[in-house]
């Protein structure tokens, strides 16, 4: 494992779980599969000496995650089996709706591409899928046309985003477009042939043929409409783009570009043997098999390349901000021009710029003409960093400078720097807002193995294979919501009127909220737009993201249908309460359909448990419903698309506490360990196939005390006594409300912390409906005789 070994020593009849588990916690890494010499992917609960011969091996997997960046507002998840997962408050609703926010209905995704304000991504059977809009005039613009053409995307194998539009090229090199593309369609349908690549910049498209010839289309000023200079386009391989402008790169090394700012008659002559283009927001440089740069585009910046052009020798490599340029020399010294609030003088740091590797370069904020602000950041071949440009944008890292040493990779947001060093740890400088300080999640820092930037933030995996993001926009978001209370307060009025006897009359508890409320979700929404985060899950399960304590999100469950809100009580184990699940007509219909059923409540019983179990263990009644009852089928239905476990549930189950009665301290999946001698339990626990997650909704409470509560939240231990409620987290049994809790972790790992009781009612009664879902289809799962554990 990255060149650590480790030294095991187990029994031949250890279970391969166990040699996995002993591995990770020896190397400190998560493993994932453990596969046999011949391939074969050993099953946990088989032994050692079943799999290994004498003398034989097995590998065990690591598995690889990897972080997608997303745009401004936005921000993407790659789930662990290349499935993805977007995320952000505007966007969550959207792909909550559509049922498929969950990793499973965007499984396989190849590749996912931003426009400015939503996404595309191509699935693993060349299907695309859009999500994400920041206002709703785009939203319903780019639906429609989506729905539209959302047939003719099959076999897709690239897509491209300008700010407002999409185009995705199929296998067969045909072109579908969809979002503002100007209304062409005609022309392009016929032009649209044989495409091999597709450049965007953010209002036009220019499409490469295998022929090398070009296609444009989208704004005409900017790029697309290349009449002009269309006789010039051939033998075109590679296409570079400003914001409002293109450079086609021919093979005979010759250019052309075309669009706003981008005259380049000046220099038309000199455009020979050119390698390679890099662009700034609106000029374009090209460096010379001679290793000399040619510039054009720009206000100003031919200019400021006249001024340094003499040294423009031997060059390597060229970098840009938004309105400067860094080149790299063959012997490592560094030559810029252009703005200097984008890093376009390097002057004051010249005399460090020695032995320069690489360039990084936070691009800056700057639209055409505007205001903005940009920076460079150099690393040495010595594994330190020189920096210019603007101060408040990482170009000024005096602040870090004694701990950038031994830097073995920079990444930058728009207007930050991170730099990995070799030790594993990271170093932030630059904008706040723009992930230039970390200092929040500074001590989680450590054993970083891979950085990753997207506009506004940085997420960082660990050589544990957690992730770590950090990016001010998060944090005005924590603190607009502000940390929740954790403990639900129950209000005693509605607490007397929930008498058992007199349902008929229970009235609907109406929410109040303040006008205030209102307000701050508004606060919070636009929070969230503008904050870019990047999520991750491993294994392919869908969790909710718990994002933050407090944390509020909409979830719509079809049309019509009034939202349920998720709130985080708890990141470890995930926690939320939900409101608004089941209305009180239903609630009460539940309660009767259950009352003639209810039998004394069992628990599966452990290898060790004597048969009878003990009685103080769960000693309230339940019963599981008829599925065929349309009511139940309908409840389970909602739970299903509220938690994205289609057809893993089981049924639903009503259970009633009466005084004394409870459910201590225990866990809803089932331990392997726990159930060795038996093989029916085993058998549907394979695959780390378990109980991922718990619902509960409470039907009526007349009772005191009854909360269902987690003892190991927040990083407490298990706790000694199984009945000790009081310091826990609590979550009030209260009519109407509901807790949803994960047990598993997204890749099938038992979450420990998920421990939970049903605190004993002191008086009154509590009902409560509780549904269990697997993270796998599993017809013998919904057999109700496999009761909890
Ligand atoms: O009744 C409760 O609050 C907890 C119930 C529970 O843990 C379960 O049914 O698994
Ligand atoms: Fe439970």
């Amino acid at each position: 494992m990255s060149g650590r070994t480790a030294d095991l020593e187990l029994p031949p009849d250890a279970s391969v779980a166990e040699l996995r588990r002993r591995a990770q916690e020896a190397l400190g890494v998560n493993l994932s599969s453990v596969v046999s010499s011949t391939g074969v992917i050993l099953q946990d609960q088989g032994t050692l000496a079943e799999a290994v011969e004498d003398g034989g091996s097995v590998t065990v997997h690591k598995r690889a995650k990897s972080l997608a960046a997303a745009s401004i507002a936005q921000f993407v998840a790659i789930c662990g089996n290349g499935s993805v997962e977007s995320y952000n408050a505007h966007v969550a609703a959207f792909v909550e709706k559509r049922g498929w926010g969950s990793c499973q209905g965007l499984t396989n995704v190849q590749c996912v591409q931003a426009s400015h304000s939503s996404f595309a991504a191509i699935l693993g059977d060349g299907s695309v899928e859009v999500w994400g809009w920041l206002s709703d005039v785009d939203k319903g613009e780019m639906q429609l046309q989506f729905q539209q053409v959302k047939e003719q995307l099959q076999n897709v194998v690239q897509i491209q985003a300008t700010c407002r539009a999409f185009a995705a090229i199929k296998s067969d090199g045909s072109v579908v477009t969809w979002g503002q593309t100007g209304e062409e369609r005609t022309r392009l349908q016929h032009d649209l042939k044989d495409v091999s690549q597709i450049q965007a910049n953010h209002t036009a498209f220019a499409a490469i043929r295998k022929d090398g010839s070009v296609v444009t289309w989208g704004e005409a000023e900017n790029g697309g409409n290349s009449a002009m200079v269309q006789q010039k386009l051939f033998r075109v391989h590679q296409i570079q783009a400003t914001f409002h402008a293109f450079a086609a790169l021919r093979e005979d090394g010759h250019v052309v570009s075309w669009g706003d700012l981008c005259d380049d008659s000046m220099v038309q002559e000199q455009l020979t043997d050119v390698r390679q283009i890099q662009a700034s927001s609106d000029a374009f440089a090209a460096l010379k098999g001679d290793g000399t740069v040619v510039v054009w585009g720009g206000e100003g910046m031919e200019d400021a390349w006249d001024e340094v052009q003499d040294e423009l020798t031997q060059v390597r490599q060229i970098q840009a901000t938004a309105d400067a340029f860094a080149v790299i020399r063959e012997d490592g010294s560094v030559v810029t021009w252009g703005s200097s609030d984008f890093g376009g003088d390097s002057s004051h740091v010249q005399a460090h710029l020695k032995n320069v590797q690489c360039i990084q370069a936070a691009v800056g904020e700057s639209f055409v003409g505007g205001e903005g602000s940009g920076a460079f950041a150099a690393l040495l071949k010595d594994g330190s960093v020189v920096t210019w440009g603007d101060d408040g944008c990482g170009g000024d890292s005096s602040r870090v400078q004694e701990q950038l040493v031994h830097v073995e990779h920079i990444q930058a947001t728009l207007c930050a720097f991170a730099a990995l060093r070799e030790d594993g740890a990271v170093v932030t400088w630059g904008h706040p807002e723009y992930g230039g300080d970390s200092s929040r999640v500074q001590e989680h820092l450590r054993h970083v193995r891979h950085i990753q930037a997207s506009e506004k933030a940085f997420a960082a995996i660990l050589d544990d294979e957690t992730v770590v993001t950090w990016g001010s926009d998060l944090d005005d978001l924590r603190e607009e919501e502000g940390e929740e209370e954790v403990m639900l307060e129950e209000s005693p009025e509605e607490e007397q009127l929930d008498d058992d006897e007199d349902w008929m009359d229970e009235p609907e508890e109406e929410e109040e909220e303040g006008e205030g409320q209102e307000e701050e979700e508004v606060q919070t929404a636009e929070a969230a737009s503008r904050a870019s985060l990047l999520l991750l899950f491993e294994g392919g399960e869908f969790l909710y993201p718990a994002v933050h304590l407090g944390f509020r999100r909409s979830v719509a469950l079809g049309l019509g249908a009034q939202a349920v809100e998720l709130r985080t009580l708890s990141l470890r184990p995930v926690v939320f309460s939900v409101e608004g699940f089941a209305d009180g007509s239903e609630r009460r219909a539940l309660k009767k359909l259950a009352k003639p059923l209810l039998k004394k409540s069992e628990v599966r019983q452990f290898d060790n448990h004597p048969a009878d179990g003990d009685q103080s263990f769960r000693s309230s009644w339940s019963a599981f419903l008829p599925a065929e009852d349309p009511l139940v089928r309908l409840i389970m239905n909602r739970s299903q698309l509220l938690t994205k476990v289609a057809g893993r549930v089981e049924n639903l189950q009503v259970m009633r506490y009466r005084p004394g009665q409870q459910y201590q301290a225990h866990w809803d999946f089932f331990d392997p360990e726990y159930f060795k001698k038996q093989p029916e339990v085993l058998g549907r626990l394979t695959h780390r196939r378990n109980r991922l997650l718990t619902m509960l909704f409470y039907l009526a409470s007349s009772a005191e005390g009854g909360q269902t509560a987690f003892p190991m939240a927040y990083g407490a231990p298990r706790p000694a006594d199984p009945e000790d409620c009081s310091s826990w987290l609590q979550v009030p049994a209260k009519r109407g409300k509901a807790v949803l809790f994960y047990n598993l972790h997204a890749d099938g790992r038992l979450d420990r912390a998920s421990n939970h009781a049903g605190c004993k009612v002191q008086a009154g009664e509590k009902w409560s409906a509780n549904i269990w879902a697997w993270n796998s289809k599993n017809q013998e799962i919904m057999d109700p005789d496999l009761d909890e554990l």
